[in-house]
C-alpha cells in the first residue's frame, strides 16, 4: 500500500492548488450548484495516493478546508476533522478502472442532467458529426462516442460498482441519471478538456431540440 512517506509536501501542496485553480475555474462557469460536485488527483504518478474535495462544501469558496488526502480505499491519510466527498467511492472505482487516470472532476449542470433524462432509458448518449469529438482524440470522418449512462442509486457503494460495470475504457466520462457527470483523464488538462467537450455537446444537443421544437 502507499503511504504518505512517498510523497513530499511539496507534492501535496502541488496537488491541492492545482484542484483549487481547477474549483475556482469550473465555479465561475456555475458547474457546483449548491455545493454539488467533487473533483479529485493523483498527487504523484504511479502512487495510489490522491488529493480529494472535501464534503458538503461550498465550491465557489476559497478556504483552508477544501481538501484532503486519501488512499485508494478511499480513507484519509492525515488526520483531519475534514470528510473526503461523499462520493469517493465513485472516484477510486474510476482510478481502480483506468490505469492511467490523473484526474476525476464531477460537476452537475443542467444540460447534463437532461440529456442524462432524455436518453436515461437507452442507457446511453451517442453524439456524431461534430467537430468537438476531437477533444477525445476520435480524428476519423465519422466518429461517434457513446457515453454510458448510469441510473442515480443512493446508495453510493452500489452507484460506483454500476460505474465501474458501464465505463468504457475508450470513453472518459459517465452519465449519472439527473445527478450529473464523471470524466477523467490522464492528466488535469485532459480531464478538463473532456469535461468542456462534453459540455459543449450536452449544450449543443439540448438547444438545436429546442430549436426544432423536439423538446
Ligand atoms: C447537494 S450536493 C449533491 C451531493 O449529494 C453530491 O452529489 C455531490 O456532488 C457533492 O457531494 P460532496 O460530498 O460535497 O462531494
Ligand atoms: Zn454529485
Amino acid at each position: 500500500m502507499d503511504t504518505l512517506k512517498n510523497v513530499t509536501l511539496e507534492d501535496i501542496q502541488a496537488s491541492f492548488s492545482l484542484l483549487r485553480e481547477m474549483k475556482k475555474t469550473f465555479a465561475t462557469r456555475g458547474w457546483f450548484p449548491a455545493t454539488s460536485g467533487n473533483l479529485s488527483i493523483r498527487v504523484r504518478p504511479g502512487l495510489e495516493i490522491f488529493a480529494i474535495t472535501s464534503s458538503g462544501k461550498d465550491k465557489s469558496m476559497d478556504t483552508p478546508e477544501d481538501f484532503l488526502i486519501i488512499d485508494v480505499q478511499g480513507k484519509p491519510l492525515t488526520t483531519t476533522a475534514l470528510k473526503p466527498s461523499a462520493e469517493t467511492l465513485i472516484h477510486t472505482a474510476v482510478y481502480e478502472s483506468i490505469p492511467d487516470c490523473e484526474a476525476v472532476f464531477h460537476v452537475h449542470t443542467v444540460p447534463n442532467n437532461l440529456i442524462s433524462e432524455l436518453y436515461g432509458d437507452e442507457g446511453e448518449v451517442i453524439f456524431k458529426g461534430q467537430e468537438l469529438i476531437k477533444a477525445f482524440d476520435l480524428w476519423e470522418q465519422d466518429a461517434s462516442i457513446s457515453i454510458p449512462i448510469v441510473e442515480n442509486f443512493a446508495d453510493i457503494p452500489k452507484l460506483a460498482a454500476e460505474i465501474k460495470k458501464s465505463l468504457k475504457f475508450e470513453v472518459p466520462g459517465v452519465l449519472i441519471r439527473n445527478h450529473g457527470i464523471y470524466v477523467w483523464g490522464d492528466s488535469d488538462f485532459s480531464a478538463k478538456r473532456h469535461l468542456e467537450a462534453f459540455e459543449f455537446l450536452f449544450n449543443y444537443h439540448i438547444r438545436l431540440l429546442s430549436i426544432q421544437r423536439k423538446v
